[in-house]
């Protein structure tokens, strides 16, 4: 239909806008933005907690603004491509006959921008009025740690004063019919470790080389990681539930103008790890092994982080949103999700990082939720894609969610007018 074509165009202007780390048009989504939400009458704004990094603040007023508020959140920015293994360039937003969509960013995350766009379109054409406000925010760099967007938003007194009581962020695709939520995440350990030993003729044998100290603590990790990952295998745990452990960069030896110095073993020897802790794990007894096992000073090796994420909050429970009764917004989720005609898996804990940790650590519900059903994961990959299907769906499931959200009154109960339910 025209309403379907026009709804899909919006879209793949959003995605055409190359917003990819590290140097994202932030300007050209930011104009972009604020134009869609003049054309929704919403109150906007472009707020730069650093100089040319916008995020772009939407508001629509509830009728009852001392209630808190409602945060739509999503990002605005892109991680990069490699243009030429792409079989549409990732910025053309290509439709193909089949009415997938191929852009960075179909997935992750300008699809859910885009939705809720779309969805507040359509409850002001069904002329819905929210009880509680409504807030969207467009935020800078997440792909990057989220420091100059999310997490200076979450500090400021303009996110103070919004009264949030509850946050949507981004989740992810899911290859089978049932949509996937998420109440926490894994924190990022970035542990480098290294190794000093003696120096000699690459001839000799002898104990306490910087490569063999090195090695003995790759032995150890890798048997760690075993551990977790059959937990997987296995089907006992699932992909968030366990302690990931991944070596990213080795680095050793000493270089000459051919390549490296064939019959020298040398004096220093270096590792990195992308570890990711669960909410649920015991950090005091991972870092006890990285001291005694992983990086022992006793085999001459040294560590540092090159990020540590906490896993708890001040008075030490882990930081995650409760799925259980005592948190409305979950229930409140799936009845809006089964009343647009979808369904919700068990909630899940997103394996790596996203902005929801800084509302997390505040104390604010959040929630990771894409709306992308029988679809392949693609973030991060080439040829990322999502059916137009799939999005019209999620405006559906989004417009049932917000009508829900923004009804909900002071006692628990839905605030709407009963032509609203
Ligand atoms: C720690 S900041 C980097 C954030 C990134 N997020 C995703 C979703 O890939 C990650 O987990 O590596
Ligand atoms: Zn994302
Ligand atoms: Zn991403």
């Amino acid at each position: 239909s025209e309403e379907e074509s026009s709804i899909i165009s919006r879209f793949q202007q959003y995605l055409k806008i190359n917003t990819a780390q590290p140097t994202p048009r932030y300007h050209e989504a930011a104009d972009f933005l604020i134009s869609q939400g003049k054309a929704l009458s919403l109150e906007s704004q472009s707020i730069e907690f650093v100089a040319g990094k916008p995020l772009v603040l939407l508001k629509w007023e509830g009728s009852n603004p001392n209630l808190p508020s409602i945060l739509l959140y999503s990002h605005t920015d892109v991680v990069p491509s490699e243009h030429s293994k792409w079989t549409h360039h990732p910025f053309s937003a290509h439709l193909d006959s089949s009415g997938r969509i191929f852009s960075r960013g179909s997935q992750d995350m300008k699809c859910v921008g885009m939705q809720y766009l779309e969805a507040l379109r359509l409850l002001k054409s069904h002329n819905f009025r929210p009880l509680r406000s409504l807030y969207l925010a467009f935020s800078p760099d997440e792909e990057i740690g989220g420091h100059d967007g999310a997490e200076k938003f979450a500090d400021s007194s303009i996110f103070q004063s919004m009264n949030v009581g509850v946050v949507l962020d981004e989740g992810l695709a899911s290859p089978d019919p049932h949509y996937r939520s998420f109440y926490a995440e894994r924190s990022p350990w970035w542990l480098v470790i290294k190794a000093f030993g003696v120096p000699g003729h690459g001839a000799k044998l002898y104990d306490n080389s910087a490569m063999e100290n090195l090695f003995k603590s790759i032995e150890s990790i890798r048997r760690f990681r075993s551990s977790q990952f059959d937990l997987i295998k296995a089907g006992f745990k699932a992909e968030g539930d366990v302690v990931s452990v991944n070596m990213v960069f080795l680095k050793a030896g000493t270089p000459s103008p051919t390549g490296f110095v064939m019959n020298l073993q040398p004096s220093e020897a270096e590792a990195g790890f992308d570890i990711r802790v669960p909410p649920t794990a015991d950090p005091e007894s991972l870092e006890r092994r990285i001291a005694e096992e992983w990086a022992p000073s006793s085999r001459n090796m040294s560590f540092t982080f090159k990020q540590k994420a906490h896993t708890r909050d001040k008075s030490g429970k882990p930081i995650l949103t409760k799925t259980d009764s005592s948190n409305p917004w979950w229930a409140l989720l799936e009845n809006a999700v089964q009343k647009a005609g979808g369904k919700l898996g068990k909630p899940e804990v997103f394996p790596a990082a996203t902005d929801s940790r800084y509302f997390r650590e505040r104390g604010l519900p959040a929630i990771g939720f894409s709306p992308m059903a029988n679809t392949p994961v693609l973030l991060h990959d080439h040829n990322e894609f999502l059916h137009k299907d799939e999005y019209l769906k999620g405006i559906k499931i989004y417009e049932s969610i917000i009508k829900v959200y923004a009804s909900l009154d002071d006692n628990g109960r839905d605030g709407a007018s009963k032509d609203e339910l």
